[in-house]
């Protein structure tokens, strides 16, 4: 489990910013990661500020829901760039579905540590081809700590860490659950359609 880094309350000019990164699969709990450690920063009555793209309105418009039914209220943006003046006042800046922003969320995240907030940043490191996403990967780079979170294999029950597709669209944008998605290992991903689900085993 990771342990924040403790915030002292220095004055402004003084404060010290981060970046973490919480990156993994579909299924692998990176929204409850994300939710946990906000959560946590609200107990220590820091001014949390949460945001998402305006594109993922899977469950609702603003709030963020893990596959778990954790909530946290969000923010809805509709692009990087719009969270600079929203967060401006926030100890503390949650951001879900990075991999959903455009390139600018890297420069944004960078200001925002720079000016003392401690930027909590969630996403797919991958997408269902297997090719990293978006920014992810210079945000892995720029972040101080970076978080891999893992999902069961629903094939073998192994740690996963590819979301495999399970409809024809070749479109790197498909929002989707378990209808269209589901966690898979290196093996079972490369297995493709003709992978054998194990069955349930009764106790
Ligand atoms: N294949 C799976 N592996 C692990 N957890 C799963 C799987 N399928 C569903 N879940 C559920 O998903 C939850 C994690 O959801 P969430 O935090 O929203 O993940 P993510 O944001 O990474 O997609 C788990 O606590 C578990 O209840
Ligand atoms: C792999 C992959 C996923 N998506 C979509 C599917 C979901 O709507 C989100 C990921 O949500 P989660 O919080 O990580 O479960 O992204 C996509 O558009 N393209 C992909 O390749
Ligand atoms: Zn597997």
């Amino acid at each position: 489990m990771f342990i924040e880094p403790t915030r002292r309350r220095e004055p402004p000019h003084l404060r010290v910013g981060w970046i973490e990164l919480i990156c993994g699969s579909m299924f692998s709990g990176k929204t409850e990661e994300l939710i946990r450690r906000l959560n946590r920063a609200r107990i220590a009555k820091l001014n949390v500020g949460i945001f998402k793209p305006s594109l993922d309105t899977r469950y609702h418009d603003q709030n963020i829901v893990s596959h778990n039914s954790s909530v946290i209220t969000s923010i809805p943006v509709p692009d990087a760039a719009s969270i600079l003046p929203l967060a401006h006042a926030c100890d503390v800046v949650g951001i879900d579905e990075a991999q959903f922003f455009d390139s600018a969320v890297v420069d944004v995240c960078n200001q925002l540590a720079n000016d003392g907030k401690r930027v909590i940043i969630a996403g797919l490191d991958m997408d269902f081809s297997g090719k990293p996403f978006g920014c992810m990967p210079q945000l892995m780079a720029v972040a101080e700590f970076v978080t891999k979170v893992h999902a069961i294999c629903v094939v073998c029950g192994d740690i996963a860490h590819y979301s495999y597709r399970l409809v024809p669209s070749q479109e790197r944008v498909l929002l989707g659950e378990t209808d269209s998605y589901e966690a898979r290992c290196r093996r079972c991903f490369h297995l493709g359609p003709d992978a054998p689900h194990r069955e349930w085993v009764q106790e």
